[in-house]
């Protein structure tokens, strides 16, 4: 086939996919411009609620109601109820989510609170060794902290080197450079059957795919909510404790938020119970209440809805990129098998540096990860299959 029909077939397949797009009514409401923008998993795009919502926040709660809007705008409980608002999307039952502090201060929450869980007797961490750096990081102080030994493991070493010796096993759901997609559920089991604690990292999964945290038995799980959520830059993460682990959660992090009465100003701590025990500080209200407001675009919308188009856009690129690319001028590191795929792809790419600035100089925004990865997320409510074709044909002209 001449480049000329190659290109006609495929803009052909992406009009017709995009007619038959259930959600291509969702993104509407982003605010987007003429650029492909493929980096929603690093910062989700701004949903149009969100200005007009941290305006009434700032002028009226903030500047007229004052003190007040703790109580009368909600602002007190909004760490549960957001908590909530998010708990469809990742399969969890309200009141085992709450959201506030960063990714990494819930990693630590979490690890040190499997940890104090799973006993003395246990001395060994096994952490995810291609994580995302800071997940890397919060685990060796957490294991230098608690005296258990750090194990960096691949994940499909995790059930081998599960022993009667660990304590807790801190994964990542989606990996943040290949896109592959872990083995939630089976992941889990293995660390169950060994009678240790599971802690998931969602931040490439959550609002991409179902998660399923309470059918699979989960024990605790962090996120953040800047990438598929959409809560824009610094948004406050959220921590999942399982509901039957909630009194035994005990927190690295115990702050008057997490106290069982935080206007008791007791010297003595007692821990609130339920999800509330993962709180700390005060909570950032204006991110916090600007996530509410992001989080509006999924009334409605199913997150099964969202993974069904999710992996029809990345096989969509795929098979684009494999049109429009010179051989062998890149190599997909993001698995074929739908079962093994987040919602990204990552192609490896000798100068992908140089590579993705020319793409972004061109309107096709992805990102670089270091040494030589180009990476493109797929958010499935604002990306559509004309965006896919366009990018892929780009990057094919960048390439030759
Ligand atoms: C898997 C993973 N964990 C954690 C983080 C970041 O944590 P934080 O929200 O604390 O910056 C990221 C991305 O920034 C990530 O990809
Ligand atoms: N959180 C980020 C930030 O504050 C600045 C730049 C990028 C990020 C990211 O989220 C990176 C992202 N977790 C990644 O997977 O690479």
């Amino acid at each position: 086939m001449s480049e000329f029909a190659v290109r006609a077939e495929k803009a052909a397949k992406a009009e017709k996919l995009d007619a038959g797009d259930e959600l291509a009514g969702v993104r509407g409401q982003f605010v987007l411009d003429e650029v492909v923008y493929l980096d929603g998993n690093s910062l989700g795009a701004l949903p149009s609620a969100v200005p007009g919502r941290v305006e009434d926040v700032v002028r009226r709660q903030w500047g007229e109601l004052r003190i007040r809007s703790w109580d009368e705008s909600g602002w007190w409980t909004a760490p549960e109820r957001i908590g909530d608002r998010i708990a469809p999307l990742v399969g969890a039952a309200a009141g085992q989510i709450v959201v506030g502090d960063s990714t990494s201060v819930n990693v630590f929450k979490a690890l040190v609170a499997a940890v104090r869980m799973a006993g003395e007797g246990r001395d060994e961490i096994l952490v995810d060794a291609t994580t995302f750096p800071t997940d890397g990081y919060i685990a060796e102080s957490a294991a230098r902290m608690t005296g258990r030994t750090l194990r960096p493991v691949t994940p499909a070493q995790v059930p081998d080197a599960l022993s009667g010796r660990t304590a807790a096993v801190l994964l990542n759901h989606v990996d943040y450079r290949t896109g592959r997609l872990h083995d939630l559920p089976a992941l889990t089991a293995a660390v169950h059957a060994a009678g240790a604690v599971s802690v998931w990292d969602l931040c490439h999964s959550a609002g991409a795919l179902p998660v399923g945290l309470d059918e699979y038995g989960v024990d605790l799980a962090v996120g953040c909510t800047y990438k598929y959520l959409n809560g824009g830059p610094g948004s406050p993460a959220y921590l999942y404790v399982r509901g039957d682990l909630q009194d035994r959660f005990d927190s690295p992090l115990p702050g008057w938020n997490s106290h069982v009465e935080p206007f008791g100003m007791r010297s003595d701590f007692t821990p609130a119970d339920g999800a509330l025990r993962g709180r700390v500080g005060t909570p950032d209200i204006l991110s916090m209440l600007a996530l509410e407001a992001a989080l509006e675009v999924w009334d409605g919308v199913s997150i099964e809805a969202v993974r069904a188009k999710s992996l029809a856009l990345t096989d969509f690129f795929l098979e684009c990129v494999a049109a429009y690319a010179p051989d062998g001028r890149v190599e997909s590191l993001t698995p074929v098998a739908h079962g093994e795929r987040g919602s990204q792809v990552a192609l490896r790419c000798a100068d992908a540096g140089d590579v993705m600035k020319r793409l972004i100089e061109r309107g096709v925004v992805g990102d670089f990860r270091h040494p030589d990865v180009l990476r493109f997320g797929f958010t499935p409510l604002y990306v559509g299959f004309a965006d896919v074709e366009r990018a892929a044909r780009v990057l094919g002209e960048v390439l030759r």
